[in-house]
């Protein structure tokens, strides 16, 4: 869907990406992620054009985006960032309906795609369409942010930490709308976070940046077994990375075949993380616990030495 091929872009002199090659497959969600610095949003901002690289080429659904007009290019990807940038005196539905508007679509099917979007982020229209952005929370902001970004249907949708400026809680929701949104939806998402718990939590493929280098792509569970380098287990974690690892992995994933004994606790979900497994094991004292329901459908159980097993 797009494809970074030998990306370089400097400021005064200054490397803020430096050779970056990366893939973007059609419909997956890929976070670029990294410390402070290390050349994220400016890799996003090349992707847009709302800068332009000074060497390698960016290939978007096959044609070099240099050769598209940047008005085309904006359509076709929508762009969410942390500060939202609704416009304060237009009311929620006409700021979700900016890209159809401008593309001239019939005042009906701007409606019922103002609506649906509202739907699909968790806004009941009846109640939210004729707010102002500033009658609404910010997390609720956020989610009109998205919603405006998908108006035009685009093929790519690039997110520079959308969800940095919200609350531990409201950002996981935000996470599971964004998932189902994707999931219903197939956009293909690149998105921009340093936030080690929300890359992993997305799922799909991480592309960890360093001072404007790409050091590693690969899903979460693969990344964080095997950290290509210093640098990408330090932002994982450090010594800390193993319990990071946890996160990244399910229940159904370490759990083997076996029937509970009586009383070892209400059953876990095989879809849970371990890290949540570990969470029960500790608050309740037991080094084992069943899990509902393996692929094969048949029950089973997590044992504490299931979660070091490599
Ligand atoms: N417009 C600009 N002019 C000059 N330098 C810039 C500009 N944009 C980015 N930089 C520099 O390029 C480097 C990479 O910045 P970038 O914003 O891409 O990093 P980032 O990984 O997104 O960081 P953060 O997580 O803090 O947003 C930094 O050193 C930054 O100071």
């Amino acid at each position: 869907m797009i494809r970074f091929e030998g990306i370089c872009k400097s400021f005064g002199g200054a490397r803020a990406v430096n050779d970056v090659t990366l893939d973007v497959a059609r419909g997956s969600l890929c976070a670029l992620v990294g410390t402070s610095g290390s050349g994220k949003s400016t890799l996003l901002r090349l992707a847009n054009r709302l800068l332009e690289a000074d060497e390698g080429s960016i290939r978007f659904d096959g044609a070099d985006v240099t050769n598209i007009p940047p008005v085309e290019l904006r359509r076709r990807m929508g762009y969410v960032i942390q500060s939202v940038g609704l416009f304060p005196h237009w009311t929620v539905e006409r700021n979700i309906a900016t890209v159809p508007r401008l593309l001239g679509w019939p005042s009906a099917r701007i409606d019922q795609r103002v609506a649906e979007l509202l739907d699909l982020v968790g806004l009941p229209p009846g109640l939210h369409a004729r707010r102002y952005p500033d009658e609404l929370s910010g997390g609720q902001q956020q989610r009109v942010g998205v919603a405006r970004a998908l108006a035009g249907e685009p093929e790519l949708l690039l997110m520079d930490e959308p969800f940095g400026a919200v609350d531990p809680p409201t950002r996981r929701g935000l996470q599971d709308s964004l998932m189902a949104i994707q999931k219903r939806t197939g956009t293909t998402i690149l998105l921009v976070t340093h936030d080690v718990e929300e890359a992993i939590r997305l799922g799909g493929t991480l592309a960890v940046l360093d001072q404007g280098r790409l050091l590693q792509t690969g899903t979460p569970a693969q990344v964080l077994a095997q950290p290509a380098t210093d640098a990408v287990a330090r932002f994982f974690g450090g010594p800390l990375l193993g319990l990071n690892r946890l996160k990244a992995l399910r229940v159904g994933d370490r759990a083997h075949a076996g029937a509970p004994s009586p009383g070892e606790g209400e059953p876990i979900d095989a879809e849970a993380t371990l890290e949540a497994a570990l969470a029960r094991m500790v608050a309740e004292g037991r080094s084992r616990l069943p899990v509902r329901r393996l692929a094969n459908g048949a029950p089973g159980v997590l044992d504490l030495a299931d979660l070091v097993r490599p």
